[in-house]
């Protein structure tokens, strides 16, 4: 273990949980994991309908995961691309980070992002689809530009409150995160390609609508 390697990682909110892993893959990997999946994985637009109208997605992305892994989002259903190498060595290194910390998860599937700059984002949601049945773990790994996440409260509780990811970080979203909050990465005047993968347990079998 690194000298220094926090195994329980940072808790930004206990209850729900939420926190948040640094140096995942370790350098020189993060870097040339970035440029890979840049490069290599053929990113995708799509454009979701809104009150009858068609709009290209402010970034790219990509769904990954097992055949059966099937994912409607905005009404569009989604089949998994197969699993790229590179995402393959990525699941790895989060299962083994959160055997460290003492949690066990399974993910069958992830949602990929690529955001070419800070104008590129992702509107508020919560990752609540039923396939992902009531309370899933959601392990987000950030690569590239340093951004906030941004989390509001559904029922204005509190404060809403920035979490800004790091390259080669790691936020977990534990059980009721999705029930409670939600989430956009908002766009900034920052500069530099970010990716994301949100990896994800997709109740397999399940029938799809
Ligand atoms: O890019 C991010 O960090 C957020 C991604 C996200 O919320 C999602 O994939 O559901
Ligand atoms: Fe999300």
């Amino acid at each position: 273990m690194r000298p220094g390697y926090d195994p329980q990682g940072e808790p930004l909110l206990d209850s729900p949980a939420l926190t948040l892993f640094n140096g995942l893959l370790g350098e020189p990997t993060a870097t040339r994991l970035l440029t890979q999946l840049d490069q290599a994985l053929a990113w995708q637009r799509p454009t979701l309908r809104l009150y009858g109208r068609e709009h290209p997605i402010p970034r790219r992305q990509l769904w990954m995961g097992d055949p059966d892994a099937r994912y409607r989002y905005s009404g569009r259903d989604f089949l998994p691309e197969p699993w790229h190498p590179a995402v393959s060595t990525i699941r790895a290194a989060v299962n083994r980070r959160l055997a460290d910390a003492g949690l066990s998860a399974r993910f069958n599937s992830v949602l990929l992002n690529r955001y070419a700059d800070g104008e590129e984002r992702m509107g508020w949601h919560s990752d609540d689809e039923p396939e992902l049945g009531p309370d899933p773990l959601i392990a987000a790994v950030s690569l590239g530009a340093e951004r906030p996440l941004r989390f509001r409260w559904k029922d204005r509780s509190a404060e809403a409150f920035n979490v800004w990811l790091p390259h080669d970080s790691l936020l977990v979203m534990g059980a009721g995160v999705q029930d409670r909050l939600q989430h956009a990465l908002q766009p900034r005047r920052l500069p530099g390609m970010r990716i994301s993968l949100t990896f994800r347990l997709v109740n397999p079998g399940s029938p799809v609508a």
